[in-house]
């Protein structure tokens, strides 16, 4: 589904890791995990495309990310959902704007109302939806992202710190939104630092933890 073989990638010179390879097979949950600065972030953005391997290959659905052009890639990252770090909605637009935006991005924007409706009560964000996102909660913004994240049905989420600035109980909610996608049959990708939220994790996920550390990425094994 998504593939890195072999890959070697640093920013500006140094390098963060080389002969890293990773396969996102469908329908699976995996968790990365890795002290900061260990490079997960910029593992995610070459799993979506959002950085090109400097050595190596990224196969995205069975193609060769380096040589497909623009709109391929574009067309490929439609079938990714990405939970950003940091979020990164449009202030000017409603929490449902925000939402909606990858469909009116891709000349999809009919599509919206009922998909929207039904995502806003699935993430809890009904009586948000008119509201700007800096009127929300950190939680209520970390689902409002996943909702977004969600609405062109991708086949896999890649979510970047979800629970970061969270209470536990939020933490549980978001967690249990993702279990609830990957029973559905999407392959989920999580790079977090929450090991508590990674432990809660019932026995009927079957869950993998990755580490990233010094430029290697190891299998921790399964979660529970
Ligand atoms: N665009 C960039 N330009 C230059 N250096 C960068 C860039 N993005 C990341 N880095 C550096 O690469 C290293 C890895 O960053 P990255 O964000 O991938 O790590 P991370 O494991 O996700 O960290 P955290 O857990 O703190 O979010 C860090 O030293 C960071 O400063």
């Amino acid at each position: 589904m998504i593939e890195l073989d072999k890959v070697s990638y640093g920013h500006g010179g140094a390098a963060l890791f080389s002969q890293l390879s990773l396969t996102l097979v469908p329908g699976s949950f995996q968790f990365l995990t890795g002290p900061s600065g260990a490079g997960k972030t910029t593992l995610l953005r070459l799993c979506y495309a959002d950085l090109r391997a400097q050595r190596g290959k990224v196969r995205l659905f069975g193609q060769d990310a380096n040589t497909l052009d623009r709109d391929a890639v574009a067309m490929s990252r439609r079938r990714i959902g990405v939970v950003h770090q940091d979020c990164q909605f449009l202030d000017h637009l409603s929490v449902a704007e925000n939402i909606a935006l990858p469909l009116s991005v891709a000349d999809r924007a009919a599509e919206a109302s009922e998909n929207l409706k039904e995502l806003l009560a699935w993430v809890g964000l009904s009586k948000q939806s008119a509201q700007r996102p800096p009127e929300l909660s950190g939680g209520e913004r970390q689902r409002a992202a996943l909702a977004r994240a969600v609405i062109m049905s991708p086949d896999v989420i890649i979510a970047d710190e979800p629970t970061g600035n969270v209470d536990w109980e939020m933490s549980q909610r978001l967690l249990a939104l993702l279990v609830e996608l990957n029973k559905m049959g999407k392959t989920v990708l999580i790079a977090t630092h929450d090991l508590a939220m990674i432990r809660s994790l019932k026995s009927d996920v079957d869950a993998r933890v990755l580490r990233l550390k010094d430029g290697l990425l190891t299998t921790a094994g399964a979660v529970l």
